[in-house]
């Protein structure tokens, strides 16, 4: 039988519920999440934007090539885990707990010139998603019985990331080996995705089986996948979700495929360990994230 990602409603799922759902699964789709869908559609809109414009516009907000990802990132050439698209990436100043839009919007330094709009459609759903998360959070602490005083930190604390990503129309055969994102968990607490339902899109290893499973993006709803760190922070109850988005099918018509990924981070100060296990199994936030950024995108080449 094919295994499924459940369906946890908001207005309505206790804390256990979103739990279980989560052992079982490791992703679920989140409904009744109050979050507007024009919050959503603005930020693909700017994004589509900026992707369009000329190579040398997108270059003033590259990417530095080291420490954390924020701003544009080209799609990488080279190496096992070159992935076949681009993304820009909003990262939140360490240390802010205030989601003023306007501190806020001066903190991060690589905005956009062009389109006009661009900062503001992405505060907003920043925002959103970043209160979101917290509510999440809360719950899979409520649902897990961990410490009350481990949730500033993933929460109002938390130092998360918008990004798009932007997959290419394929129009010839992709070069041997490359998908469109090669299969990893991520590194963070949980990820809020979505997607629109161009061919070449997300699967899942879900289940007792961890077979591939392709995932339809829900235009209502957010998959909430666990990461490393909420894997860690469960004592292993919650399998991080593993995942990949694979190439459209060959006789597909030509398509652009955007995604839209909120990765939730706990503060990067946090060591993050299991709470009935010794302290030496745990991990520090920023050095797990440092870590996996550095081993899976190295910039080289780009378009
Ligand atoms: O585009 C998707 O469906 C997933 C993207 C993803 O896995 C990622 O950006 O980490
Ligand atoms: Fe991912």
């Amino acid at each position: 039988m094919t295994a499924t990602v459940p369906v946890i409603d908001l207005q309505t799922a206790s804390a256990e519920d979103l739990v279980n759902a989560l052992i079982a699964a490791s992703c679920v789709f989140v409904v009744g999440h109050g979050i507007p869908t024009a919050e959503r559609e603005a930020v693909v809109r700017t994004g589509d934007q900026f992707f369009a414009l000329p190579r040398d516009e997108k270059q003033k907000v590259i990417w530095p090539g080291d420490g954390p990802w924020y701003g544009w990132q080209p799609v990488n050439e080279s190496g096992p885990k070159a992935d076949l698209h681009e993304r820009f990436e909003v990262r939140l100043a360490a240390g802010q707990s205030q989601l003023d839009d306007a501190a806020w919007a001066t903190s991060f330094p690589l905005w956009p010139q062009h389109p006009p709009g661009f900062s503001q459609a992405w505060t907003r759903l920043y925002a959103s998603m970043h209160s979101l998360s917290s509510r999440l959070t809360r719950m899979i602490a409520q649902g897990l019985k961990l410490p009350e005083s481990d949730l500033p930190a993933w929460t109002l604390r938390q130092h998360s990331n918008l990004v798009l990503n932007h997959f290419h129309a394929q129009t010839g055969a992709p070069p041997s080996g490359r998908l469109r994102a090669h299969a990893h968990t991520d590194i963070g607490g949980i990820t809020l995705l979505w997607a629109d339902d161009a061919p070449g899109g997300l699967e899942a290893a879900i289940g007792p089986e961890q077979a591939w499973v392709p995932v339809r993006l829900r235009d209502d709803a957010y998959l909430l996948q666990a990461g490393d760190l909420v894997h860690l922070w469960s004592g292993g109850r919650i399998p991080a979700n593993l995942h990949r988005v694979v190439n459209p099918p060959p006789q597909a018509t030509p398509q652009a495929r955007r995604s839209l990924v909120f990765f939730h981070h706990p503060n990067p100060e946090t060591w993050v360990a299991p709470t009935d296990g010794a302290a030496q199994s745990g991990i520090s936030a920023a050095e797990h994230i440092l870590a996996r950024q550095r081993t899976d995108y190295a910039m080289t080449e780009s378009r």
